[in-house]
Order: structure tokens, then C-alpha cells, then sequence
């Protein structure tokens, strides 16, 4: 079982609720993916056409947990702004800080970032953050109060998978208690297989769902990679050795002279 913030997960996949053909597909998704928690972007839902009331009852009807997003904020001020407006509506602590740094890259502005968590923990928010996978800035944002962390594995929305697993890994072997969710740049089941094979709680992901052929079974399909990753490092994965080593007994075996 995976634990945020006091609360208890069996599913270790979370998923953005953006960019889906229709709700009707975007719902049967969340169905599909098994998820306990789906992300909504407070900006692009309540400025965005075709949202309002039933998106959000739609949403409820789902019996998930919502992390609300600071998903387009570009400033400390704006991304704590928008964070005190999710509180309001959807009566929760949890927010998804987001302060992005570059507009081509989306990469976070991690100093922006380890601000906005610090005065957002202050206030009681319980912050899943937004990051990249470096080292110092994970140390800073929890000595700011967070309690999750959330590092990319590449740019949002560019589905290229885990770009850099070394810093993955070293950042696990740092933190061995605190939850670590990769959060964006999943291309493939196979790539969230990949970060939970090296010991990651969980990830979050949106577009390589949302803009699939068939999003319902994409879902599906990265909820049993995920699955599947978490129970082969709980398993024990075998190291790769660099000489072979004979997987077939040969006692027994006939000796031709
Ligand atoms: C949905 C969300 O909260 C974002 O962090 C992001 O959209 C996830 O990244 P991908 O879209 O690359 O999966």
C-alpha cells in the first residue's frame, strides 16, 4: 500500500485529466487506470470551454481523490495564488505545485519552486511537488515542508521516458522513506515499468493516455505496468553481471568421450 500525506493508496498510477477526446473517454480512462487520484488544473478547467459543472460532477462521480494543479504558473505569486484558490474549491490541502520556468522546456523553476513549497507548507498545504531530479533541490523542498516528491523523468507531454535513470536512482537511494512519483514525460507502459523496477512509489502521467489511439486501454496498460514494475522490485530484480553464468545444471549430464 502506498501512504501520501496520511492517506492510503492501493493504486500507484495518478492521472491528469486533460487533453481526452471527450469526458466520456476521459472518465472510462480514469475506470481503466484503477486510480485513486486524478490531477485537475485549476486554470485550464475554470477558464477553459466545455468545463464548469459537468466536468466536476462528472469528476465526483468517479469516487477518486482530486490533486488540484498549479499547472501554467509561471511565478511564486501566481502558483501561491491559484494554490489558495484550489483550497477553497475543492475543500482539500493537497496541491500539485507547479512553477514552470522555461515555456518551451515546461522545466520547473526550482527556486521559484522550494519558494512557493516553503510558504504553501507554512500554511498548512500538504505540497506534492513539481521538480526536476536534482539532488540539492529535493533536499531543499523538503527541508521547506514537503513530505512527497515528485521529480519529471522528461519534459511534459514529450513521452520520451526515463532520460536520465542514474539521477532516478540516486535520488531513491537518497530517500529511501520519502514517496517518490515520477511526474511527466511517460511515453510507454513500459517506461513507468521501468521506474517502479527502481523502487519509485508511483507515478503520474496524463498525455501518453490522453492522446493514445485508444486511451481506455492505454490505461489499463499502464496500470499493469505499473503493477508489474512494483512487484519486480519487490521481488528482487537480479543485477546485470558482465560474464554469462550457466543458467542449466549440468550435473547429470551425459559425458561423450
Ligand atoms: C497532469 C499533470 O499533472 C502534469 O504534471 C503533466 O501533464 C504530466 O506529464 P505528461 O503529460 O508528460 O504525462
Amino acid at each position: 500500500m502506498l501512504e501520501l500525506y496520511g492517506k492510503t493508496l492501493s493504486s500507484r498510477l495518478l492521472l491528469g485529466t486533460a487533453q481526452y477526446p471527450s469526458p466520456a473517454i476521459m472518465a472510462e480512462a480514469i475506470r481503466a487506470s484503477r486510480t485513486e487520484i486524478v490531477t485537475v488544473s485549476l486554470r485550464r478547467e475554470t477558464a477553459g470551454a466545455g468545463s464548469g459543472g459537468g466536468f466536476w460532477s462528472l469528476i465526483r462521480s468517479l469516487n477518486v481523490d482530486v490533486l488540484p494543479n498549479t499547472a501554467g504558473c509561471h511565478s511564486v505569486k501566481e502558483a501561491v495564488t491559484t494554490a489558495r484558490m484550489a483550497r477553497e474549491l475543492f475543500a482539500t490541502n493537497w496541491i500539485k505545485l507547479e512553477v514552470i520556468g522555461n515555456p518551451d522546456t515546461l522545466q520547473p523553476d526550482v527556486f521559484g519552486l522550494v519558494e512557493a513549497a516553503r510558504i504553501l507548507s507554512d500554511e498548512g498545504f500538504e505540497v506534492f511537488p513539481y521538480t526536476t531530479d536534482d539532488l540539492i533541490v529535493a533536499e531543499r523542498l523538503l527541508e521547506a515542508g514537503c513530505r512527497v516528491l515528485m521529480p519529471w523523468c522528461a519534459p511534459i507531454g514529450s513521452a520520451r521516458g526515463p532520460s536520465n535513470p542514474d539521477a532516478l536512482r540516486s535520488l531513491r537511494g537518497y530517500f529511501p522513506d520519502t514517496p517518490l512519483i515520477v511526474d511527466a514525460g511517460l511515453g510507454r507502459p513500459s517506461h513507468a515499468a521501468i521506474v517502479m523496477e527502481l523502487g519509485y512509489d508511483a507515478v503520474l502521467l496524463n498525455t501518453a493516455v490522453a492522446k493514445a489511439g485508444d486511451p481506455v486501454r492505454m490505461a489499463s496498460a499502464f496500470a499493469d505496468a505499473v503493477d508489474a514494475g512494483h512487484a519486480a522490485h519487490e521481488a528482487g530484480l537480479l543485477e546485470p553481471r558482465d560474464m554469462a553464468v550457466p543458467s542449466t545444471p549440468i550435473f547429470g549430464k551425459a559425458v561423450l568421450t
